[in-house]
């Protein structure tokens, strides 16, 4: 693991299943604590589209200097999607805490350990859904997926819960079972500074 960084704010990594209330609980974060928290701003090689400004919506780089970018390891995590290459970079995280805001990395299991060798020095928080059955039925529930991913998501989630329990590897697991119970939670430790 590299050095931890004193980079303040800390960054915050919320992980967890598809389906255990990430996207839900963010949202409520965000409404409630407008301007304190902040996402980093992803690289990509693909075309600006109409209306989206370089360094708001996307840093939009060459693949040239994507590639430099990764050998240089200054990525946490990157991917190719449709022929354009995406990703995180460790000083776009670094630029969201120098402008005094929290930055929250909502990611999977692969990008959690790859922020860990990171020296972004961040708090991880994992949201665990109370029973896999629960999960199953707010994934119905929520009907943006079919049944192929639905079943694919699960699959994935038990990977991750069993990676959850790795000693050490998350500062606080929540269990989002009663909804106001785990937004208390939540909230508690996205705006513990320390
Ligand atoms: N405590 C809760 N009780 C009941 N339903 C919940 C609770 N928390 C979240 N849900 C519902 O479960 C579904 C999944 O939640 P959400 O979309 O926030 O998950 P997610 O972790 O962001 O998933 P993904 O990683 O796929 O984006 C939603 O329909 C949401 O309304």
């Amino acid at each position: 693991m590299a050095p931890a960084s004193n980079l303040k704010p800390r960054p915050i990594v919320v992980s967890g299943p598809s389906g255990s209330g990430k996207s839900t609980l963010l949202k409520r974060l965000f409404e409630q604590y407008p301007g304190r928290f902040g996402f980093s701003v992803s690289h990509t090689t693909r075309q600006p589209r109409p209306g989206e400004e370089d360094g708001v919506a996307y840093n939009f780089v060459t693949r040239d200097a994507f590639l430099k970018l990764i050998d240089e390891n200054g990525f946490i995590e990157h991917a190719e999607f449709s022929g354009n290459l995406y990703g995180t970079s460790v000083q776009a995280v670094k630029s969201v805490a120098e402008k005094g805001q929290t930055c929250i990395l909502d990611i999977e299991m692969e990008g959690v350990k790859q922020v860990k060798k990171t020296d972004l020095n961040a708090r991880y928080l994992f949201l665990q859904p109370p029973s896999v059955e629960i999960l199953e039925k707010r994934l119905r529930g929520r009907g943006t997926d079919k049944e192929e991913a639905i079943q694919k998501r699960l699959k994935q989630a038990a990977k991750e819960i069993e990676y959850s329990k790795t000693t050490g590897v998350h500062d606080q697991i929540i269990v989002n079972d009663d909804l106001e119970k785990a937004w208390e939670e939540f909230r508690t430790f996205c705006v513990d500074e320390s």
